[in-house]
């Protein structure tokens, strides 16, 4: 049995009921594995045992009171994954569906993520199984008030760094902040995404859509395509698939549809983002009142049919495992080209299998949504130095960093015969620089 075949078998048994967390592991490995045949000592220093395994996974209870005076009680985790390039990096997602299995395929996809980027930031991520949907903002401040008070203790601007994910956005990462410095008394850069009077970086909310498109547009110009004047489909409605909207707007697209979890609407005049964001960001309200206030627009139940609409790229920015091998099918038959992650691993092992086979272009997630996270980095910088950039100024820092993560991701795929592969890509130039910093700092 091969090397990368035995971790595998290994991780089946002791990872068995967290399905996400084996999709992810499989995923990387099995593109490893010309990589690691060709370097011995990578298997000689068990760099795959070790890298499958958190350094360290936090579980705690998150206790709070909601507006009726009945006490409610949450589950919260960090998992702090790999420190080997430097202090974990990663999100908090606050979300029913919330376990151990997803925050730890979460926080191993930022390893390799975080490293594309070329920051010193290692990876981790954590969350809770709250569900932020119909709190009022007091039971939401409460909550993040708790949870908090236990995280305070585990991280720290030399030691780990969280931010958003989904249900974590600027209103969660003030809440959070307020009460870190009210227990430990310091100002510091604890988390990402803070809002712009507390150190917050100009660009961090717009940067992962940004991002996307930065390197989707990377990736289909090398093919002689560009935005402009293309059919676009974005699913979610949250921070990420906003900010790829408009970006994408900006460069010439036409965005069809967007949705949320309960369904999607479909504009063909094109979605009014001032519509989307008043009724997401301001008025936290379901992506069905679009088609309320805009006529040309339809909304449907369901959000998986979102990919039967026929469009030129597709850009699945909601959540993982949302496009299976049926909508692959939909948007390979209707002559989609390109399929950009927005979101983490959104896309079934059988549905890439499927793009990949059928040359449509395809970005992965730990390569095209790493602009949040290179951003949070630069936010992370911008603090040390107690300074502020401007936004023309972190832009332009993001679109450089992803134009080089296509170079990186398709360097690393040529040479590895996978011309055009950008998962194989992608995964051995994230691993590359963590597995060679583990090399040197001996068996920890
Ligand atoms: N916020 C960030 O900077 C980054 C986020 N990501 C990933 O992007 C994805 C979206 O995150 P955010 O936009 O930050 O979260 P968000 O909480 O702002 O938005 C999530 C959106 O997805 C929708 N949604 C949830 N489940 C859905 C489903 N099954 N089908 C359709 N829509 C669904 C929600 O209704 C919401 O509109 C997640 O996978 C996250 O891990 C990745 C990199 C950075
Ligand atoms: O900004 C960050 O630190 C993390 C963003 C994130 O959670 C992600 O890249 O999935």
């Amino acid at each position: 049995m091969s090397y990368v075949s035995e971790i595998l078998e290994n991780l089946q048994k002791k990872n068995a009921h967290e399905p996400e967390f084996l999709q992810a592991t499989h995923e990387v490995l099995e593109s490893l594995e010309p990589l690691i045949n060709s370097n011995p000592a990578y298997e000689k220093n068990g760099i795959l045992e070790r890298l499958v395994e958190p350094e360290r996974a936090i579980m705690f209870r998150v206790p709070w009171v909601d507006d009726a005076g009945k006490v409610q009680v949450n589950r919260g985790f960090r998992v702090q994954f790999s420190s080997a390039i430097g202090v974990y990096k990663g999100g908090l997602r606050f979300h029913p569906s919330v376990y151990l299995g997803i925050i730890k395929f979460l926080g191993f996809e930022q390893i390799f993520k975080n490293s594309l980027t070329g920051t010193p930031i290692g990876g981790g991520k954590g969350g809770c199984d709250f569900d932020p949907k119909g709190k009022s903002d007091g039971e939401v401040m409460r909550f993040c008030q708790s949870f908090m008070t236990e995280l305070y203790r585990h991280i720290g601007p030399e030691v780990d760094i969280p931010a958003g994910d989904i249900g974590v956005g600027g209103r969660e990462i003030g809440y959070l902040y307020g009460q870190y410095k009210r227990i430990t008394g310091r100002y510091e850069g604890v988390l990402t995404g803070k809002g712009l009077t507390f150190g917050g970086s100009l660009g961090r909310t717009e940067a992962t859509g940004y991002g996307l498109i930065y390197l989707v547009n990377e990736m289909i110009a090398a093919k002689g395509k560009s935005f402009e004047g293309a059919k676009v489909v974005i699913s979610g409605s949250g921070n990420v698939a906003t900010y790829a909207a408009e970006k994408a707007m900006a460069y010439g697209a036409k965005v069809l549809a967007m949705s949320d979890s309960n369904g999607y609407v479909y504009d063909p005049e094109g979605i009014k983002l001032d519509v989307v964001k008043q009724i997401k960001e301001v008025e936290r309200k379901r992506i069905k009142e679009y088609a309320e206030r805009v006529p040309s627009a339809a909304y449907h139940e369901g959000c998986r049919e979102i990919w039967t609409i026929p469009c030129d790229i597709a850009l699945p920015c909601a959540t993982q495992n949302e496009l299976d091998e049926m909508g692959a099918k939909e948007l390979i038959k209707n002559g989609c080209y390109a399929v950009g992650e927005g979101a983490n691993m959104p896309t079934t092992l059988e549905a890439t299998k499927l793009f990949l086979e059928n040359k449509i272009l395809f970005a992965p997630g730990k390569a095209a949504n790493a602009g949040g996270v290179a951003v949070s980095a630069l936010e992370s910088s911008q603090n040390s130095m107690r300074m502020s950039w401007s936004f023309e100024e972190v832009d332009a820092q993001l679109k450089n960093i992803m134009i080089n993560i296509y170079k990186n991701i398709s360097s690393a795929a040529a040479e590895f015969n996978a011309e055009d592969n950008f998962v194989t890509g992608a995964n051995i130039a994230g691993f590359k620089k963590v597995a060679d910093a583990m090399l040197a700092q001996g068996i920890v």
